[in-house]
């Protein structure tokens, strides 16, 4: 069984709330846990939950095994430069920061001629707080073996975890899934609200649109066949659901999400030269 490690995070916000959440569901002991956060409210939110605190990184970081980077990307290179000084030569660095690269961690924690190796590049999303998130996951080759499995076992905490090649595809994975709860939430929006404008209330609109994309989603993962399949099963020659996908593709829906997901990779790109080494 996976022993959870000592655990910091830095900033405890949103998503390290998400993280801490799945990591106690999973049973990792709350005293394994601390958390970093400048806001005085969330400071005593956390402690309200059992989990240790502090306003400023300090030498109990030497003692945390992996330390966790949940502060706005913005913030990164300020935070990271703060706590070095009590990183160990086996410190496991991870961080979900939007479009921050492996590339300036390593030289952050290190030096630009001797990079540190034994850092995780991640990218969970929200759905983490229900236990049904997914991570990408990305790290230089130094990367031991071992680090590689403590990241995937603490991302796993919250959902799924999918390990992939480099920057370039967590910067992809972020426009994907990083973000992605944010489309599916405007569609469901865009549900209730069509809905509404036919003449189902609020609550009726609101259950149809969350079953149905339960519903869809569950089909989706068990068949063995593609959603483009199962979307013509759906579609009766000359009958209701071709009027509306009609509309769709006039609307170029399809080109539409596929320009907002680029604007989203590009946004990580232009993070990374801003607010990278
Ligand atoms: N919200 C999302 O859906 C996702 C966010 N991310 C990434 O996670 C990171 C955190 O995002 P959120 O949790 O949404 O933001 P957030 O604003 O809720 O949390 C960041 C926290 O860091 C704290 N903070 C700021 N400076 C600090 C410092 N010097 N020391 C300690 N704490 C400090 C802030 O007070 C705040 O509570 C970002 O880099 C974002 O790109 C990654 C995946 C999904
Ligand atoms: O909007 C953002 O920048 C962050 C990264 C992915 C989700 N939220």
């Amino acid at each position: 069984m996976f022993k959870f490690p000592s655990i910091a995070f830095i900033g405890g916000g949103n998503m390290a709330n998400a993280l801490v959440s799945g990591l106690l569901n999973q049973k990792c002991p709350s005293e394994n846990l601390h958390v970093i956060e400048v806001a005085d409210t969330l400071r005593e939110q956390w402690s309200a939950k059992n989990i240790s605190t502090s306003s400023t990184p300090d030498a109990g970081l030497t003692n945390k095994k992996v330390w966790i980077f949940a502060v706005k990307p913005q913030q990164m290179k300020e935070v990271v430069l703060a706590c070095k000084p009590w990183l160990s030569s086996d410190t496991l660095v991870i961080s979900i920061a939007a479009g921050i690269s492996i590339g300036s961690l390593a030289s952050w924690l290190g030096s630009d001629e001797s990079p540190y190796q034994n850092v995780v590049r991640c990218m969970p999303n929200t759905p983490a707080l229900v236990g049904a998130g997914v991570t990408g996951l990305a790290a230089p080759l130094g990367l031991s073996l071992q680090d590689r499995d403590t990241a995937t076992n603490l991302l796993s905490a919250v959902g799924q975890t999918v390990w992939v090649e480099d920057d370039r595809a967590i910067d992809a994975v972020t426009a994907l899934s990083g973000s992605g709860p944010a489309y599916v939430f405007l569609f469901i929006e865009a549900l209730i609200q069509g809905g509404e404008s036919l003449g189902l209330t609020a609550q009726q609109s609101k259950e149809l649109a969350l079953a149905t994309l339960a519903g869809a989603t569950k089909l989706a993962s068990n068949s063995s066949e593609p959603p483009s399949t199962l979307r013509e099963r759906v579609t009766s020659k000359g009958g209701t659901t071709a009027a509306a996908l009609a509309v769709f593709q006039d609307s170029k829906f399809v080109h539409i999400v596929s320009e907002a997901m680029r604007a989203a990779d590009l946004r990580a790109a232009e993070l990374s030269k801003e607010f990278g080494a």
